[in-house]
């Protein structure tokens, strides 16, 4: 956990061996500090190096040691003890210094990283805040606004930039552990207390309490609801105006009210459920580590609409060459100039040259006949998706992979109509694309181990989260999405307006409430799938009753705002009104609270008062329940999947953990209840009757949502 070699004859050098990040284990703090012991001892020391195996200093303490009753040597006395040594300690820092970690590197005398090493304090991205003295000692070192600013957002920082801020004394391109031992032996005799960072006086900050309000507003605003950056900010308050014996105190109690927080376990369980969600399996064993992805060099896209050209800069930026396809001269020049304006501002913004160089224009499917591998991103018709394969199954060449951008169609009957179909797989992109995180990768039941392996690889390239999810109509995200829509709706009926609903979601910490972001993606949309699919328009029966279809409850007021020409912020009209077509500002409307008036009346419904939680509940219980079903029916292999694409794709707050965790955490069998409840009352509503393995889970004893995989296995996976 820690190895212990004597170098140079008198320098000790204490490697952290836990890879795969060197975490802080308790078997690594136990081997620091017993090394620490030996090498202060040991009279012919005069100076020691830490660093870490395989290039990595330390990602800081062992994350999931958190989940269970902390054992072994405290961090703190630990750390303390290096600093207040009396021989030169030097931080040898490769690749990363985080968290504990960069904790760790603070209290040695002097740091040396790679120039490609990466610092920072990510702890509040857990829902922590730096608890190894991180939040007293850094604004010592670098003053409190620069402190401030790492310490609330988490952000990593380069071995340039930490040198700059003054954090780092020397960043080299040559063997760092090398330069660190000699940096140390030149250090031997120097005086130690200016070099102890925890006697340093914290720079004075002029108007200290107005940045601190200032900064405070901002995390407030940037993150509703979070109590971590608000707990940093108070501990960094506490280093500028108290001793550091004081300060490290008040550190400890902020953290101990942040440490069995459920912001905490959720935040903690959306990094591993991140991590989790990239490792697929298929049902005949093949998976994430037993299959190899293709190689991809170049690629096309077709269609150049607002997901085409997100997906070609999504390429280019990492360096595939990528061919664009419009069906028609116009539409291609708009979106080559909309591609290449994407791509300037894009590379400006990360300092770097514009790969234009990379993309070709054309309006021909022959010219694809060499590319490695297709996404298909026309408009959202069967008929015309099905004739787009037919003509790339006779144009490319038999090895190209043949993605769709479809988001809900049938992968598998696309895969079916090409000489392929093992090579077909849904590439699932959320808009705009170059900026979502999300891919969602469609498995349908031919696509092969390589075809998934190589679209889990090329998502992973392009910077996406990719999580692989089978073939059914709306695959996850989608599918999850209407119920959650229905209910909302069902709300209006009932008597809430669209700005109630919404603000209990924005509260409860999503981003933009349910009406507003549909305003946002166009509510035309799902307006033309609920035509196709006979719930509204010309093919449903007059005799239909107007508040049912297909022998379900159904709401027919997003129809009604679609037929006056509301789309959303794009018309300028939706649920909200905005200054302008495109305008951004949401405001209510009366027009709407009139409609909703008269709808009511003319449906006999009396409005009644609904509270906020009804509204979670009825919006996000639909939501979870659906998701079991999901499980259920094997489209997605595990919870942490379903979480993470409602994280990525949909703003569901992360201090949330996702809609599964949610659900956990507020308790199955009270969800169960209250979906019963729910479903009592509405029993033509069938999203609200809880599933089977909702119900099994229950009877099970609600075990934690890592463990329900466990109880999905026997189940049938289209994974
Ligand atoms: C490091 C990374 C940048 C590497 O990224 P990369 O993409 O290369 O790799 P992966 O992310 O895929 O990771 C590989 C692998 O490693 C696992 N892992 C990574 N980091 C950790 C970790 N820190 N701990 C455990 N495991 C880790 C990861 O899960 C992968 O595993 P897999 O099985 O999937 O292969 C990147 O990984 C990264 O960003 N890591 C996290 C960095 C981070 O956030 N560090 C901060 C950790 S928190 C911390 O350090 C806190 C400190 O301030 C110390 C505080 C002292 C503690 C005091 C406790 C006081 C409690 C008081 C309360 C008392 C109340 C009571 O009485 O109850």
């Amino acid at each position: 956990m820690a190895r212990y070699e004597l170098v140079k004859r008198s320098v000790a050098l204490i490697t952290l061996t836990n890879p795969p990040v060197n975490a802080l284990s308790s078997a690594v703090r136990h081997a620091m500090a017993k090394s620490m012991e030996r090498a202060l001892n040991d009279p012919k020391v005069t100076a020691v190096v830490i660093c870490g195996e395989n290039g990595r200093f330390c990602g800081g303490a062992d994350i999931r040691e958190f989940a269970g009753p902390l054992r072994g040597p405290p961090l703190v006395p630990l750390l303390d003890a290096i600093e207040a040594g009396q021989k030169p300690v030097v931080a040898a820092i490769e690749g990363v210094a985080l968290g504990g970690g960069f904790e760790l590197a603070l209290v040695c005398h002097y740091r040396i990283a790679h120039f490609k090493a990466r610092l920072g304090l990510p702890e509040v991205t857990l829902g922590l805040l730096p608890a190894a003295g991180g939040t007293q000692r850094l604004p010592r070192l670098i003053g409190i606004p620069a402190a401030l600013e790492m310490i609330t957002t988490g952000r990593h920082l380069s071995a340039q930039e930490a040198l700059k801020l003054g954090i780092l004394d020397q960043v080299t391109e040559q063997n760092t552990c090398e330069v660190a031992v000699e940096f140390a032996l030149r250090a031997v005799g120097k005086p130690l207390s200016s070099r102890r960072v925890s006697m340093l006086t914290t720079p004075c900050t002029p108007d200290l309490d107005a940045l601190l309000e200032a900064v405070t507003m901002q995390v407030k605003k940037k993150a509703r609801g979070v109590m971590a950056p608000l707990a940093c900010i108070q501990a960094v308050r506490a280093a500028a105006t108290m001793p550091y014996s004081k300060g490290i105190k008040r550190e400890s109690e902020l953290m101990a009210t942040l440490f069995n927080s459920g912001q905490a376990q959720a935040l903690q369980y959306c990094f591993f459920a991140q991590r989790t969600a990239g490792k697929w399996t298929l049902p005949n064993g093949a998976q994430w580590n037993n299959s190899k992805p293709r190689e991809i060099r170049s690629a096309a896209i077709i269609g150049l609409g607002t997901m085409g050209r997100g997906i070609v800069v999504s390429l280019a930026r990492v360096g595939i060459s990528v061919i664009a396809v419009e069906s028609e001269k116009k539409l291609l020049e708009t979106g080559k100039q909309m591609v290449i304006g994407m791509l300037e501002r894009d590379a400006k913004r990360r300092g770097v040259s514009a790969s234009l160089n990379l993309l070709k224009f054309t309006l021909s499917l022959q010219d694809l006949k060499d590319v490695d591998l297709v996404i298909e991103a026309v408009f959202e018709d069967m008929a015309l998706k099905k004739r787009v394969f037919q003509e790339l199954s006779k144009v490319c060449r038999p090895a190209t992979v043949l993605c769709t951008n479809t988001s809900g169609l049938d992968v598998d009957a696309l895969a079916g109509v090409t000489d392929r179909p093992h090579l077909v797989v849904g590439m699932h992109f959320f808009s705009p694309a170059h900026v979502m995180k999300l891919l969602e990768v469609v498995c349908g039941p031919r696509s092969s181990s390589e075809t998934i392996a190589t679209a889990m690889s090329l998502g992973k390239r392009m910077g996406k989260v990719s999580v692989a999810v089978g073939n059914c109509p709306g695959f996850v995200g989608n599918r999850m999405l209407k119920p959650y829509l229905d209910q909302a709706t069902f709300l209006l009926e009932e008597g809430a307006t669209p700005e109630q609903v919404d603000k209990a979601l924005e509260d409860f910490g999503f981003a933009m409430g349910v009406f507003r972001m549909s305003d946002l993606a166009g509510l035309d949309v799902g307006w033309r799938i609920r035509k196709e699919s006979g719930l509204t328009g010309p093919d449903v029966d007059p005799k239909n009753p107007p508040r049912r279809r297909q022998g379900r409850r159904y709401c027919p007021v997003p129809d009604m705002i679609c037929e006056q020409g509301r789309f959303g912020q794009k018309t300028g009209r939706g649920w909200y009104m905005y200054d302008k077509p495109g305008g951004t500002n949401a405001k209510p409307d009366p027009l709407i609270q009139n409609l909703l008036e008269m709808y009511r009346s003319r449906y006999g419904i009396q409005p009644r008062n609904i509270s906020d939680q009804e509204i979670i509940e009825r919006c996000l219980f639909a939501l979870a329940n659906e998701g079991f079903r999901i499980l259920e029916d094997g489209i997605a292999a595990r919870p942490e999947d379903i979480d993470v694409i409602y994280l990525f794709g949909y703003g569901f707050p992360r201090h949330r953990g996702g809609p599964m965790f949610y659900a956990s955490m507020v308790g199955l069998e009270r969800v169960l209840q209250r979906l019963e409840h729910y479903h009592q009352a509405n029993p033509d509503v069938p999203h609200l009757e809880p599933s089977p393995l909702f119900k099994k889970l229950v009877a099970c004893g609600s075990p934690p949502v890592q463990k329900w995989r466990e109880h999905i296995k026997t189940m049938h996976s289209h994974l």
